[in-house]
């Protein structure tokens, strides 16, 4: 693979598409030793170590988000990508499953959007969860059973919702930004030097084991002196990091459960993409990290309660019963959630007059498979490489 790597550097013409179709390729397996896996010990010669400020925020706070301390978090940046900071897996033992619920069953309710929505009445995509849960519970039978909504869910977005034919965000289609998720958000971005980053904008992109994602920028929030953040769960995946260009190589990572991403500065506004679901070996389906023990006890509201300190935290705990249905599901997938300011201090949307490069008419446009199934990357238009699509 080293031997790869450089070829298409030397040519460099197009070497992060040809990246892309080495690491997505299934026959014959790619070599994956080029791979940079931020959870081992061995130094790689462009992992850094970075500076994080864990005064930002109290260990009580980080605690209450199901953070371990910021003392504690293992934090990289990589040569060459100054802004790009990886954080591996900062959370406590048990407090991923929360997110995982919230992922499956809590943030695709309404009023969030989703892509299902895009070919199905309102009321069809009213309980994903509920219309999903009881056949995901059932053991895998041998019969093959249509998906369930769940598994055809791709992508769901949050606060201000992406127009994904517009390729803008608008004051119009805003709705209140999950205040955990904001409280998550704002502790990671304070960590890493921003200390007034505001949650207001999630794409939730969800994966199954043949899923990739395209090459693309995240350009369209009209702020990029604040970071993108992302928290990956579920089987890992392998990122592709690349240029200003969308043909300069691209640096491989893992990208494993409870890994966490920030994109700031120069690394803001980089070509990016996912394009291979790494599946767990068999018989070790699930991320360590993602089988522990909650932490603490289960008051009456279903919050958990800390042990030492009788405070309640933002993480709740996951029913045996929720968790069955978590557990099943991301078993064989993964969930990333990027979350993104939109606005700078006191900048508002240009009003739709100005708006002069909107393309209009394409409400369900690339999105037309639903379940984004069969889709080949070449048939979609350049702005769907943002939605996961299977091979
Ligand atoms: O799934 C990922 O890790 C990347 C997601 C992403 O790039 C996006 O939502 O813009
Ligand atoms: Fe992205």
């Amino acid at each position: 693979m080293a031997k790869m790597a450089a070829t298409i550097g030397e040519h460099g013409e197009d070497a992060f598409r040809k990246l892309f179709k080495f690491y997505k390729r299934r026959s014959p397996a790619p070599d994956l030793s080029d791979v940079i896996d931020f959870s081992k010990a061995a130094k790689h010669e462009k992992v850094l170590t970075t500076e994080l400020n864990p005064a930002a925020v109290s260990d009580d706070e980080a605690r209450r988000a199901g953070l371990r301390p910021v003392k504690d978090w293992r934090a990289f940046g990589l040569l060459g990508y100054p802004g790009f900071m990886f954080i591996s897996n900062p959370f406590m033992p048990g407090s991923q499953q929360h997110w995982v619920k919230q992922c499956l069953k809590t943030y695709p309710q309404k009023p969030n959007v989703c892509n299902l929505d895009m070919h199905m009445a309102p009321t069809d995509t009213q309980d994903i969860w509920g219309k999903s849960a009881d056949v995901l519970r059932k053991p895998a039978s041998r019969i093959r059973e249509p998906k369930t909504l769940l598994e055809k869910l791709r992508w769901v977005t949050l606060g201000y919702h992406y127009n994904w034919d517009t390729k803008t965000y608008s004051a119009d289609h805003n709705t209140p930004f999950p205040s955990d998720l904001q409280s998550l958000s704002g502790h990671v971005a304070a960590a890493c030097q921003f200390p007034v980053f505001k949650a207001e904008a999630g794409i939730l992109n969800y994966y199954r084991s043949d899923s990739s994602l395209g090459i693309h920028v995240d350009e369209s929030e009209l702020d990029h002196t604040q970071p993108l953040l992302s928290f990956s769960f579920g089987q890992s995946a392998i990122f592709l990091l690349g240029g200003t260009r969308r043909e300069d190589p691209p640096t491989a990572m893992y990208m494993h459960s409870g890994d966490v991403m920030v994109m700031s500065g120069h690394s803001r506004l980089l070509y990016h993409a996912v394009p291979r679901v790494i599946p767990s070996p068999e018989g070790d389906p699930l991320h360590p990290s993602l089988e522990a023990e909650g932490l603490g006890s289960v008051s009456d509201q279903g919050l958990i309660q800390d042990p030492i300190q009788g405070e309640t935290t933002l993480i709740q705990s996951v029913t045996k019963e929720d968790w069955a249905v978590c557990s099943r599901y991301i078993q064989t997938s993964r969930v990333n959630m990027t979350i993104r300011q939109v606005l700078g201090p006191g900048q508002a949307f240009p009003s739709k007059d100005k708006r002069t490069e909107t393309v209009m008419g394409y409400t369900d446009g690339y999105h037309d498979s639903q379940d984004g199934e069969n889709v080949g990357l070449k048939r979609r238009r350049s702005s769907d490489a943002r939605n996961p699509v299977n091979t």
